[in-house]
């Protein structure tokens, strides 16, 4: 299907995710407005037509345009939101009156209230009709045109497919239709606590099974958390859960794994998140999902052990200790990863 004249899509966040967006959105040659909040970074992208400080060596499309003013994007169709998600609602305030399609690209819990993205952007921007886009996606690939697969979470079913997928589809980057916003949310925000531990053993040189066994049961406690939460397991086995975690686990070009395997090789939590500019997710959404966990009865020991060790209140090694000292249990009960069991990490 085509959307006839090519609409201009706005971009929420000029980091290394929102640059990749906004590129692979132009590829088509239509116009990309691309918010972004440092007032010197529209300068520079403006006039220099790259993204140095987060998405260097990429040749922007001369139809991107940066700017600082987001009422420039308010009466657009289609606006993708990728800031940093402890941070989105206080930005989309300022998109508060949008009645069109929303749709988010962050991955993460928002810390203090246990909101998902969906639900700060439900609060913020009650007239938008909100979709997640969540998937395997490393932006620099993203931005090279290198072919990329994602799950398209539409709130409105199939009516907002209809509309977003032209919008979004490119040759080398593929949507798949899905219903479960819920789903494609926690696949994202659940992966980036994993990749933090599988970074943990890649630092603690653990080996490759155990790597594997992280990933096997790293992606039983998304199960768990997730069917608990309304998510379909289905997609939590699919680009936006399994997919996203396979990447993320098992490649330095992961901001979440690489600050594991510093943490593993010694480092401290407060000092290494201390001066990054670039995001890591997972350190922001491993306590509150640890928390939500607790309070549900969901056994969740790798995210309660990234939880620990981003508040450097137990050291790696430790960790692995207790993980490895846990009691020996089935591992599916009734078609859900087993979901007993008590742990205490400190
Ligand atoms: N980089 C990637 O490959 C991918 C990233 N994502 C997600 O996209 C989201 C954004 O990540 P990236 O684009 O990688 O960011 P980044 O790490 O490249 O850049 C950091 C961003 O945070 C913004 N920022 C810093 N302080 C802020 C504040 N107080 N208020 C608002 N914005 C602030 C900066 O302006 C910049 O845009 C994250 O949720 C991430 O998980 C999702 C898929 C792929
Ligand atoms: O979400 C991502 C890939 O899908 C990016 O992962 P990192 O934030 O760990 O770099």
């Amino acid at each position: 299907m085509s959307e006839g004249p090519l609409s201009t899509v706005g971009v929420i966040g000029a980091g290394a995710w929102g640059t990749a967006l906004a590129q692979m959105l132009a590829s088509d040659g239509r116009t990309v407005l691309l918010w972004a909040r440092e007032a010197e970074l529209v300068a520079a992208i403006n006039a220099d037509r790259v993204n140095t400080p987060y998405l260097p060596g990429i040749a922007l499309h001369p139809t991107i345009r940066a700017t600082n003013d987001l009422d420039e994007l308010s009466g657009l169709a289609t606006v993708l939101v990728v800031t940093p998600a402890q941070h989105m609602g206080t930005v989309l305030a300022g998109l508060a009156g949008f009645s069109g399609d929303l749709v988010l690209c962050s991955k993460g819990i928002e810390a203090g209230t246990e909101r998902m993205m969906a639900d700060v952007a439900r609060a913020v921007v009650p007239g938008a009709a909100l979709a997640v886009l969540s998937g395997p996606t490393f932006a620099h690939e993203v931005a090279a045109g290198l072919p990329t697969a994602v799950t398209l979470a539409c709130s409105d079913g199939e009516t907002q497919w209809q509309r977003l997928s032209p919008v979004i589809a490119r040759p080398a980057f593929r949507p798949y239709f899905s219903r479960d916003v819920i789903g494609a949310e926690i696949g994202g925000a659940v992966k980036n606590v994993l990749a933090v531990a599988c970074g943990v053993v890649e630092g603690l040189r653990l080996g490759q099974n155990a790597r594997a066994a992280l990933i096997g049961r790293g992606h039983a406690e998304m199960v768990r958390f997730g069917v608990a939460m309304g998510a379909q397991a289905e997609t939590l086995s699919g680009l936006s859960g399994l997919g996203d975690l396979v990447l993320t686990c098992t490649s330095t070009a992961s901001r979440n794994f690489t600050l594991g395997k510093a943490l593993g090789e010694g480092g401290s939590a407060a000092a290494l998140l201390g001066d990054r500019r670039t995001v890591a997710e997972g350190a922001f959404t491993a306590p509150v999902l640890a928390g939500m966990a607790r309070e549900r009865g969901i056994a969740m020991p790798i995210a309660e052990a990234v939880a620990a060790l981003v508040s450097d209140r137990v050291p790696a090694r430790a960790i692995v200790d207790t993980l490895l000292a846990r009691p020996l249990r089935a591992e599916v009960e009734a078609g859900v990863p087993y979901a007993g069991g008590e742990d205490s990490l400190g």
